[in-house]
């Protein structure tokens, strides 16, 4: 996975909101097709590096270096308000959100998005009825409709049943196959110990682990990442970073 192509290398980021520092020095590079899962407690600062990471919000320290001048146009983002036009349908939207990427949307490769992401049954159903998992999976798609190099999803597979995930977790398995990287961010460790090419778990504001999933279990000796979650962000382990 190294020898990939770097697409974002971020070098010590930290972003204060007001005496409080919520994101510490924190180092993370994605690669060509890799899937990074950043994890951790609530509020412990994902959002947040994922904002600075796309330009939402500006950091107060560090640097971010990009692959290419005109990466914004090569990245697609899935954030967790839903993100389409309730009355347009799944194919309307797609054409849609294409056109704000300055493409015309060729029939046939809308079609073909929409069956990647499973939704091939619902092409022409007004996104308003769709179910919560095919909403999801239409984020997903509007997130790809450019052919991005890189996505950012968050928490792709919240409040859905195991059926709904499951189908998403194929979603980004296809993504990566076809060379796409997927930063996205979950709390549900079995997801992240079986998609995941890498993870960076952060916990108040800066990194406490980073690597592959096994590799940081046995570097830990637990053996499933929820254990490793839980052992990491244990009320012992927060006091022993003071
Ligand atoms: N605009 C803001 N002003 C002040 N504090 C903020 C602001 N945005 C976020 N925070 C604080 O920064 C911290 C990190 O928030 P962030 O949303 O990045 O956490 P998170 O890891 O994404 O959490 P979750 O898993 O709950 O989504 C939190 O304590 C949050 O309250």
């Amino acid at each position: 996975m190294n020898e990939r192509r770097i697409l974002l290398q971020a070098e010590q980021l930290s972003k204060n909101y007001g005496s409080r520092t919520v994101v510490n020095q924190i180092r993370l590079k994605v690669h060509e097709g890799e899937l990074l899962a950043v994890i951790g407690p609530n509020g412990a600062g994902k959002s947040t590096t994922i904002e600075m990471l796309l330009g939402l919000r500006r950091p107060d320290q560090g640097s971010i270096t990009y692959w290419r001048q005109d990466y914004l146009a090569q990245i697609g983002v899935q954030l967790q308000a839903t993100p389409f036009f309730p009355s347009l349908s799944c194919i309307e939207n797609l054409r849609l959100f294409a056109a704000f990427y300055k493409t015309k949307l060729d029939p046939e490769k809308g079609r073909s998005l929409l069956s990647l992401c499973g939704l091939q049954d619902v092409v022409d159903t007004e996104a308003s009825r769709l179910s919560g998992g095919q909403q999801k999976r239409l984020a997903i798609a509007i997130a790809t409709v450019h052919d991005p190099q890189l996505v950012f999803l968050d928490e792709p597979t919240s409040a859905l049943d195991p059926r709904s995930r499951q189908e998403i977790h194929t979603v980004i398995r296809k993504l990566a196959e076809a060379g796409t990287a997927v930063v996205f961010t979950s709390h549900d460790m079995e997801e992240v110990q079986k998609l995941a090419d890498r993870v960076t778990m952060i916990s108040s504001g800066s990194i406490i682990a980073e690597g592959v999933p096994e590799e940081l279990c046995e570097q830990y000796q637990v053996s499933h990442m929820n254990e490793l979650y839980l052992k990491l962000t244990s009320k012992e382990a927060a006091a022993a970073c003071l």
